[in-house]
C-alpha cells in the first residue's frame, strides 16, 4: 500500500497493493493497522455508504458540523469520478483550499478526507458506483454544505456546467463563509 499526504494536512491519497492472477484481482480495501502505521491515524469507521450515479452527477459539497463531523475513506468501484475535498478547518493554514483526486475502478485509488473538510464528487464515466467509509454516523440535522461552484473555491469540475446533474438541495447551498462553518 502506498500512502501520500496531500497539500491539505491530514488528507491522504492511497494506492492499495493489488494482487492479480489468472482469476482476476484481490486487494485489501481497508486495513486499520496498516492505515495507522502509514498515517498515524487511529480511525474507527462506523458506517459504510454506497451511491450509484450517472455521468455529470455532482454530489456535494457536504459536511457535518460539530461532534457529528465525519472523516471519510472514499473510493470508486465502477467508473470514474473527480473527487474534491475542501479544507474548512477554522484555523487551518489552508482554509478554503481544495484537493481534487481522480478515483476510478482502473486506478483503484482511495482518498482519506479528514473531519473538518467539505466533500463532493462529479461522475466522469457513463455511470459510477461510489463507496466510502465514515468515522461518524449520518446526522441529518448537522448536515451543511457549500455551493459546488462557489467562486471563492474556484473548483474545476472538468465537465461543462450545463451537463451537470445536481440535486435541488445542493443547488441551494451557500457559498463558504467562515462564520457559518460550525
Ligand atoms: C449521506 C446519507 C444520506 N442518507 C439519506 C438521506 C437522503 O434521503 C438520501 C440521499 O442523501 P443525499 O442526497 O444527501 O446523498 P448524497 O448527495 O450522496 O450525499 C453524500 O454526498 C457527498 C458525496 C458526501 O460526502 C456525503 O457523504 C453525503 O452527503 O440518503 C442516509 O440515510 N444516510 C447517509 O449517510
Amino acid at each position: 500500500m502506498n500512502i501520500k499526504e496531500t497539500k491539505l494536512k491530514g488528507s491522504f491519497e492511497i494506492e492499495p497493493k493489488i494482487f492479480e492472477d489468472k482469476r482476476g484481482y484481490f486487494f485489501e480495501s481497508f486495513n486499520k493497522e496498516k492505515f495507522y502505521d502509514l498515517t498515524g491515524l487511529d480511525v474507527n469507521f462506523v458506517q459504510d455508504n454506497e451511491s450509484f450515479s450517472t455521468k455529470g452527477v455532482l454530489r456535494g459539497l457536504h459536511y457535518q458540523i460539530g461532534n457529528h463531523a465525519q472523516a471519510k475513506l472514499v473510493r470508486v468501484i465502477k467508473g470514474s469520478v473527480l473527487d474534491v475535498a475542501v479544507d474548512i478547518r477554522e484555523n487551518s493554514a489552508t482554509f478554503g483550499e481544495h484537493v481534487s483526486v481522480l478515483l476510478s475502478e482502473e486506478n483503484k485509488k482511495q482518498f482519506f478526507v479528514p473531519r473538518g473538510f467539505a466533500h463532493g464528487f462529479v461522475v466522469l464515466s457513463e455511470t459510477a458506483i461510489f463507496s466510502y467509509k465514515c468515522d461518524n454516523y449520518y446526522d441529518k440535522l448537522s448536515e451543511r454544505g457549500i455551493l459546488f461552484n462557489d467562486p471563492n473555491l474556484n473548483i474545476d469540475w472538468k465537465l461543462p456546467k450545463e451537463s451537470l446533474i445536481i440535486s435541488d438541495k445542493d443547488l441551494e447551498l451557500p457559498v463558504l463563509k467562515l462564520a457559518e462553518i460550525n
